[in-house]
């Protein structure tokens, strides 16, 4: 069941599926109406993916409107409840609609920003190792962005670091939201961690589990964080969220390197 205050509406896209699984792309999207139409619609040209779920977590905007436009199941939460939560209610939309058709195996699911745009269609190349069985969750590793970050690199050396305390290993780009895993492996990583801690407790679980994972180097463009106020609150919530998430997992056992 979707949590009580998500609403599902609109359309699935249709989509070619010549590699050996399938695969779904969950959109978490706050406040993505001007970008949010170009990421479905390249999401949806994905060999292998035949659904694209956005999540409209609490917008002001017209994201939903648009995304169902667009062609995506859009699900919505009423409420602003964080990225976290919006990952998890897409993976039950999509469940739900596995429950409802004659379905051999569950998708893959893919996790792709809003804010990508066009440039969502260059998540292809953690598809394969996913759908081939030789990976359980890969991870995009973006080039330089062609706008300066405003940060000093406080929050992604926490997540590395911490990283490679609780596992052994050091992440390229342990923030990295774009990433795509098997449904077992979700499924073992559930309950999530919370906001902003996701990608990084995603990725100590499922080595302390024993999954596979792996960074892809993907030719992604986001919209980087600048230097404002805003962009530095965003950053302290980025870091709280991340040390909550590694000082639940700071005994756990060490994993072997992926
Ligand atoms: O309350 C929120 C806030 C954001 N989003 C969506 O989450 C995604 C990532 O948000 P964004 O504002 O682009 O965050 P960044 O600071 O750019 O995020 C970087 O760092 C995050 C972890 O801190 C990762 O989740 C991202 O993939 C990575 O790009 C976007 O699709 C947003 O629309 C939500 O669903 N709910
Ligand atoms: O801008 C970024 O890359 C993220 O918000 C993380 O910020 P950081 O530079 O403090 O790690």
């Amino acid at each position: 069941m979707l949590p009580p205050d998500a609403q599902p509406d609109a359309q699935p896209v249709p989509a070619a599926a010549a590699l050996p699984g399938r695969c779904a792309v969950v959109i978490p999207a706050k406040d993505e109406a001007e970008r949010i139409a170009a990421t479905v619609a390249a999401a949806a040209t994905l060999e292998g993916v035949d659904l694209v779920v956005v999540v409209d977590d609490g917008s002001r905007d017209a994201t939903a409107a648009v995304a169902r436009d667009a062609g995506a199941l859009v699900v919505r939460h009423p409420r602003n409840r964080g990225k976290a939560a919006a990952m998890e209610t897409g993976a039950r939309a999509v469940a739900e609609r596995e429950g409802a058709e004659p379905v051999a195996a569950p998708r893959a699911l893919l996790f792709v920003d809003a804010d990508l745009g066009a440039t969502a269609a260059q998540t292809a190349p953690l598809l394969g190792p996913v759908l081939a069985g030789e990976a359980d969750m890969t991870i995009a590793v973006l080039p330089r962005q062609a706008t300066a970050g405003g940060g000093r690199g406080l929050v992604v050396n926490l997540a590395r670091k911490g990283t490679l305390a609780a596992v052994g290993w050091s992440p390229q780009q342990p923030l990295s939201g774009m990433r795509c895993l098997t449904r077992r492996a979700f499924e073992a990583a559930r309950p999530l961690a919370r906001g902003w801690g996701v990608e990084t407790a995603l990725t100590i679980d499922l080595l302390r589990a024993g999954h596979r994972v792996v960074e892809v180097p993907c030719e992604l463009h986001h919209r980087v964080t600048g230097r404002d106020w805003r962009a530095q609150l965003h950053r302290g919530r980025q870091y709280r969220d991340v040390a909550l998430a590694l000082a639940a997992r700071r005994w756990g056992r060490r994993a072997a390197r992926p």
